[in-house]
């Protein structure tokens, strides 16, 4: 199960994520095409092999029109429709932003953070875990630094309000320089996609990305280092929760699974069964990974009526995968590829891309989804 550490001890930026997501392997190409399907403007990723602190990192430049348009969390949730990982992240940065300057965060005025780098900053990055599909991020303590800077709000103590806010009840210090080293959007993207906070886990490490900032100052890398691999710590695999229950409202029982899956669980279903005295009931069973487990159990306890919880370790063998495209109609399609031995053996395309397409080409969801279903077979 893929496993990545991210090392946050100089801190965190949308830019030097997306470095450290490219240094880590992802093509540059899948952050781009994310980030055209929803810029409203042309908004161009640079990568740049460069020097911060004599480390080798890799720079991503977002290149945007000059446009000073202000947006409000409403218009940048029209924007990211469809991009929940994006959508999640800028949904923390409306709620701390709200929280700071006492507004609900409806009524929220981005500055910086709502300008296109920004935002393509957060869909950029959000694509790249979407493509790592690891099974736990585990993020370091991270690192806020120290004195005022000059923002939009004018001066700010470091870390900004937006930052403090958004890290509250994380692990945080203020690190190695008298700068902004996490901002917000680097704050919002980390406590998105986090399923663990502290130091490296137990892991084989197969990849390491090192994301610059844009500054070099004397005394410490500004990078950000995303580390890639597989865990091996005891109990690292994934557990098998279960219990019957026999008492529960039927009627509750969607919105439990649902609240599974919320807490990290990698799949959660319900078997009906006979209990003793022939009493109908259900067992609720639960695959997650140890790193998740916790939060999945304080889940199964506080939804449903049970007050015990079996687990075991189970093996569990998942085919490496990896995701290319299909076009119908000028409509990108994202296909995912599963390898047994290197040989592809399934390719299936994206349901939420075929229905998007379907919707721009007014076109049957069932007629899109075949179409894209035959034209992935030639990637098998
Ligand atoms: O744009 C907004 S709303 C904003 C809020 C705050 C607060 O702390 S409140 C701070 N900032 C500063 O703007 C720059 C850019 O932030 P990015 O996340 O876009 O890199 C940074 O110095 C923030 O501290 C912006
Ligand atoms: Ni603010």
């Amino acid at each position: 199960m893929t496993a990545v550490w991210i090392d946050a001890s100089s801190g965190a930026s949308g830019d030097m994520l997306l470095g450290a997501l490219v240094g880590a392997g992802v093509p540059v190409e899948v952050l781009q095409h994310a980030i055209d399907a929803v810029s409203p403007e042309p908004v161009t990723l640079r990568v740049e092999e460069v020097r911060r602190g004599g480390l080798a990192a890799t720079r991503v430049h977002v290149d945007v029109p000059d446009s000073h348009h202000h947006r409000t969390w409403r218009d940048v949730r029209t924007m990211l429709d469809g991009h929940d990982l994006a959508l999640a992240a800028f949904e923390r940065l409306a709620v701390a932003e709200g929280a700071v300057h006492g507004t609900s965060p409806d009524e929220v005025h981005f500055h910086e953070v709502g300008a296109l780098d920004a935002i393509a900053d957060v869909v950029g990055v959000s694509a790249g875990f979407t493509h790592l599909g690891a099974s736990s991020v585990t993020v370091s303590p991270v690192a806020v630094g120290s004195g005022t800077i000059q923002a939009a709000h004018g001066t700010l103590p470091v870390p900004p309000p937006a930052v403090a806010e958004l890290l509250r009840g994380v692990p945080t210090f203020a690190g190695p320089a008298p700068m902004e080293l996490c901002t917000p959007t680097g704050a919002a993207l980390l406590t998105t996609v986090a399923t663990a906070w502290g130091p490296q886990p137990a892991m084989t490490v197969d990849t390491i990305g090192v994301g610059a900032g844009g500054r070099d100052p004397d005394g410490h890398a500004n990078v950000v280092r995303l580390f890639l691999g597989v865990e091996t710590g005891a109990g690292a695999g994934p557990l098998l929760l279960e219990c019957n229950v026999d008492d529960l409202d039927p009627r509750v029982w969607p919105a439990v699974i649902a609240a599974l899956l919320d807490a990290g669980a990698s799949d959660a279903w319900l078997t009906p069964i006979l209990m003793k005295k022939g009493r109908p009931a259900h067992t609720l069973s639960v695959l997650v990974d140890a790193a998740r487990a916790a939060d999945v159990r304080a889940t199964v306890f506080r939804q449903t009526s049970t007050i015990g919880l079996r687990e075991q370790p189970v093996a569990k063998h998942a085919l490496e995968r990896e995701f290319t495209e299909v076009e119908i109609d000028g409509q990108t399609i994202s296909v995912k590829l599963a390898r047994h031995d290197g040989v592809v053996v399934n390719a299936q395309p994206e349901y939420d891309d075929v229905a998007r397409a379907a919707t721009e080409l007014g076109r049957p969801v069932a007629d899109v989804l075949a179409e894209a279903a035959a034209l992935s077979r030639r990637f098998l």
